[in-house]
């Protein structure tokens, strides 16, 4: 009998030792890859701001992956904290309790920090306008608070870096690079958007147009150099313009003649509360308007009319002189608007209660809701809104008509720019505010140009090396062709 025998040339042991060595060579190469560019357990570092606000003091916990501090790493926002009581300007007659009432929230941060990062996690207070009415109006008063804070913020472990008074255009500033770095358009180069926000003693505007080139108002002009692009902001802060300075001028105006009680539009019809024209007036913002004789006190009652309202708080702003090529008001330099604008603060608090984020409506129409809010009877607003705070439902009427008037009187919106403003109160997780701008700058976590990125992401290198590795594989296969045992076409017979 005879059998029949097929030589298979990938049995000899050459080639065999050949494929076990390439198949090890393949698996050692990839995986040398993979794990040389798996990324490494995340480690954080975290920063801390406090916003010492006209109202109150806010801290804020910052947190971004160890190896990423000077690029295009997120920076997020993890805690928030708010200070219970006043803001720190209140304590000018007790600076040790300003010190005193940032305490619960030092120590909150103390737990969410890492205790391993306490010492290197840089810690700043940034006083607003409260303190900036307070140092015009009793400067050693302010260096007092600042002074008191400063040694109780010292006694925790964090880096201290300075408690000072933010000036109005760096918070204006601060508040575009935020809203521009959570939204991720610097990095992109994208345009920007505009930046409005509301306190309670000041307000601040700022935004990119094309047609403002800094040279008709130097002082309202912040130049930036952003991950390689660069920006002239328009950026204007109006002191006592925040809504609760505003609403002082509004009482102000309509308490000159010193009188013992007011019928005020901008309250609901029934709601009644005796004030004190001392405390009334103690405020730089109304100071020199102070009627003389006046009684020590008067009683607001409320009137609850949107129109008389508007006219009044109309009244709190000077249309009459402008020396540039156009003004929004007071005398001050405004360019064209431009772009799609987010209005965080009080603007959002206020619309948000008010449910009128939705800014494609008519203006008529939020008019027209304001209207209704203001006339309804202050008892009904009360059973209606339990679980509101007294202070900020009383205010609603004044603050929604300031809110427009600002807007629509005071930086010129129209029907059509109003449709681009989004009233919002926080961007992937952070609040909206000068805060984050503010650390992002002290620490120079935006660079002027934009970093240099490796030319491949992680999943295409790996793919990139592991192909090639298969190819030289099969090429060094091929070329050892002439070593590969001959093989007859026709099969052996045994
Ligand atoms: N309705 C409402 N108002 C609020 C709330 N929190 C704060 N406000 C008010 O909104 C206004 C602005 O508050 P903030 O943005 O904290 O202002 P601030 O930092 O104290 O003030 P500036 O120093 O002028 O920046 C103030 O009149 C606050 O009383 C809230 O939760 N609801």
């Amino acid at each position: 009998m005879s059998a029949m025998k097929e030589k298979n040339p990938w049995q000899t042991p050459v080639t065999i030792i050949i494929t076990v060595i390439g198949v090890i060579a393949i698996v050692a190469l990839v995986t040398v890859a993979v794990l040389q560019n798996r990324p490494l357990p995340q480690k954080y570092k975290y920063g801390i701001v406090l916003d010492a606000g006209s109202s109150h003091t806010a801290l804020y916990i910052y947190e971004w992956p160890a190896e990423k501090d000077n690029n295009t790493g997120r920076v997020e926002q993890t805690h928030s904290c708010k200070v219970k009581g006043p803001g720190i300007s209140s304590y000018a007659h007790d600076p040790l309790k300003a010190g005193e009432s940032l305490r619960v929230c030092m120590q909150e941060a103390e737990q969410r920090v890492p205790g391993k990062r306490h010492q290197e996690t840089p810690l700043y207070l940034g006083a607003t306008a409260g303190m900036r009415l307070l140092n015009i109006e009793n400067s050693s008063a302010s260096d007092e608070v600042l002074k008191a804070v400063e040694s109780a913020l010292q006694k925790f472990p964090f880096s201290y870096q300075g408690a000072r008074i933010l000036s109005g255009q760096e918070e204006g500033a601060f508040g575009w690079v935020t809203v521009n770095y959570l939204d991720d358009r610097l990095t992109q180069g994208l345009d920007t958007t505009g930046a409005l926000d509301l306190g309670g003693a000041s307000t601040q505007i700022s935004f990119v147009s094309e047609k403002f080139d800094g040279s008709e108002s130097p002082s309202n002009s912040v130049t930036f150099r952003l991950y390689g692009n660069d920006y002239n902001l328009y950026t204007h802060s109006f002191l006592c313009y925040g809504k609760d300075q505003a609403l002082r001028m509004t009482l102000a105006q309509q308490t000159q003649s010193g009188q013992a009680s007011i019928l005020d539009p901008c309250f609901n019809t029934g709601y009644t509360v005796m004030k004190n024209y001392s405390v009334l007036y103690d405020s730089p913002c109304v100071s020199d308007r102070k009627p003389q004789n006046a009684p020590a006190t008067f009683n607001q009652t409320g009137k609850g009319n949107f129109t008389e309202c508007q006219e009044v708080v109309k009244s709190v702003f000077n249309f009459t002189h402008c020396k540039y090529s156009q003004c929004s008001f007071n005398g001050v330099f405004q360019p064209l608007l431009q772009g799609p604008f987010g209005a965080f603060s009080a603007y959002y608090f206020v619309m948000n209660f008010l449910n009128l984020t939705d800014t494609s409506i008519p203006l008529k129409a939020v008019e027209d809701k304001l209207n209704s809010f203001c006339s309804t009877p202050w008892n009904q607003i009360k059973q209606q809104h339990p679980d509101v705070k007294v202070k900020y439902l009383a205010e609603y009427c004044f603050s929604g008509t300031y809110i427009l008037t600002l807007l629509t009187e005071g930086y010129k919106f129209d029907q059509t720019s109003y449709s681009n403003i989004k009233f919002i109160k926080k961007i992937k997780g952070s609040d909206a505010g000068w805060t984050l701008g503010y650390m992002l700058n002290l620490t120079n976590m935006i660079p002027a140009e934009a970093p240099d990125s490796p030319p491949l992401p992680h999943a295409g290198y790996v793919s990139i090396v592991t192909i090639m590795a298969v190819l030289l594989f099969i090429l060094f296969i091929v070329s050892l062709r002439p070593l590969w045992p001959r093989c007859s076409k026709q099969p052996q017979i045994v």
